[in-house]
């Protein structure tokens, strides 16, 4: 029997949500993951430091009794975050990063950054302090394509706060194109990016198998196979620059499939497992450990984890549902197999 034993990975992107969601979604995580970066775009938002250690004991509270996993907590920039505020976030110890959502981007962004200028003070502090900037980058205009609005983001925003910004760290949240992988392998050290197992595994046909799949749509939304193959390439180069996030987002069965379906794929049940599944099928199985446990520590500035997960070659069949809260979550794979196993 093939088996795999990795130091035990995090999850550099994570959505766990509140209240009786957490408690139901959180377990998967701590199964798999040492850390994670947790999203602030709750309703409403996390987006002072106090909010987020309100948040953080939440989370903390819902472990599984014996879990020693570490939420490493972010804050929402808005229009109005203050120098402060980033402060305050910094010497907390318990806020890693802070997330720019293009306000109507993604799910829950309402509240999210209008415009770079408005956000200026509080992104001069974060290069100033060294808290890193994490972005959904992903241009708003409707008058641009949906396929084409994180390349278009590159050139309209991400360069310009690069050029201006150059002692900035920012992370390129779930990058889905050739050219956002281009981009971070080609940009200095401060640049980095996480992939989402989701996004390596599968192309833009997935929503359309047979008919329109809501459990395939998330933002961004899944590219053409050339840009999967840039991914993947990109994911398994051995590049520290790219790291693990799952972008695990869970919503409601109900609210995915529905007339106008929420954006977000579960894939905490079996991160690693897909993962393993995505470099096992590029040859590269030997560059799983960079990726999952070595690369985003590093960039975070923060130690590997100290113990290990071993994953076994074996075939497994993923629940049709799972629990969420009063209701229930299709997770990715539903009804279907899985390859590789945590033991
Ligand atoms: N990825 C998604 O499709 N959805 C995320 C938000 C996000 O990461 O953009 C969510 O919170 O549901
Ligand atoms: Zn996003
Ligand atoms: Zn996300």
């Amino acid at each position: 029997m093939h088996t795999l034993t990795l130091i035990r990975p995090d999850d550099w992107h994570l959505h766990l949500r509140d209240g009786d969601a957490l408690a139901a979604v959180l377990p998967d995580t701590c199964r798999q993951m040492g850390r994670a970066i947790i999203m602030p775009n709750l309703k409403p938002p996390v987006t002072t430091t106090e909010q987020a250690a309100a948040y953080r004991a939440r989370i903390l509270a819902a472990r599984p009794a014996g879990s020693a996993f570490e939420p490493l907590m972010t804050l929402y920039l808005t229009d109005r975050t203050s120098a402060d505020e980033i402060r305050r976030a910094k010497a907390s110890g318990f806020v890693h990063g802070v997330k720019l959502y293009p306000a109507g981007a993604t799910t829950n962004s309402d509240a999210g950054v209008t415009s770079i200028d408005k956000a200026m003070p509080a992104l001069e502090a974060m290069a100033e302090v060294g808290l890193p900037l994490l972005v959904h980058g992903e241009v708003t205009d409707p008058a641009i394509d949906i396929f084409d609005r994180e390349a278009v983001f590159i050139e309209q925003v991400f360069e310009p706060l690069i050029a201006r910004l150059p002692g900035l760290k920012v992370v390129f949240e779930h990058i889905t194109t050739r050219q956002a992988a281009e981009y971070v392998a080609a940009a200095p050290a401060n640049v980095g990016a996480t992939i989402t197992a989701h996004h390596l595994l599968m192309n833009r046909n997935a929503l359309f198998v047979g008919g329109v799949r809501p459990h395939h749509f998330c933002l961004p939304v899944l590219k053409r196979e050339t840009h999967r193959e840039a991914l993947v390439k990109a994911a398994t180069s051995g590049s520290p620059k790219f790291f693990l996030g799952t972008d695990s987002a869970p919503h409601a069965r109900h609210a995915k499939e529905s007339a106008c379906g929420c954006a977000g794929m579960y894939t905490a049940h079996a991160a690693i497992e897909l993962y393993a599944e995505a470099f096992e099928a590029a040859g590269a199985l030997d560059r799983l450990e960079a990726f999952a446990s070595l690369n985003g520590p590093a960039f975070y500035g923060l130690p590997a984890n100290a113990d290990t997960v071993t994953l076994v070659r074996e075939d497994w069949t993923v629940e049709p549902v799972l629990p969420f809260g009063d209701t229930e979550l299709v997770p990715l794979r539903a009804g279907e197999t899985v390859r590789w196993k945590l033991v």
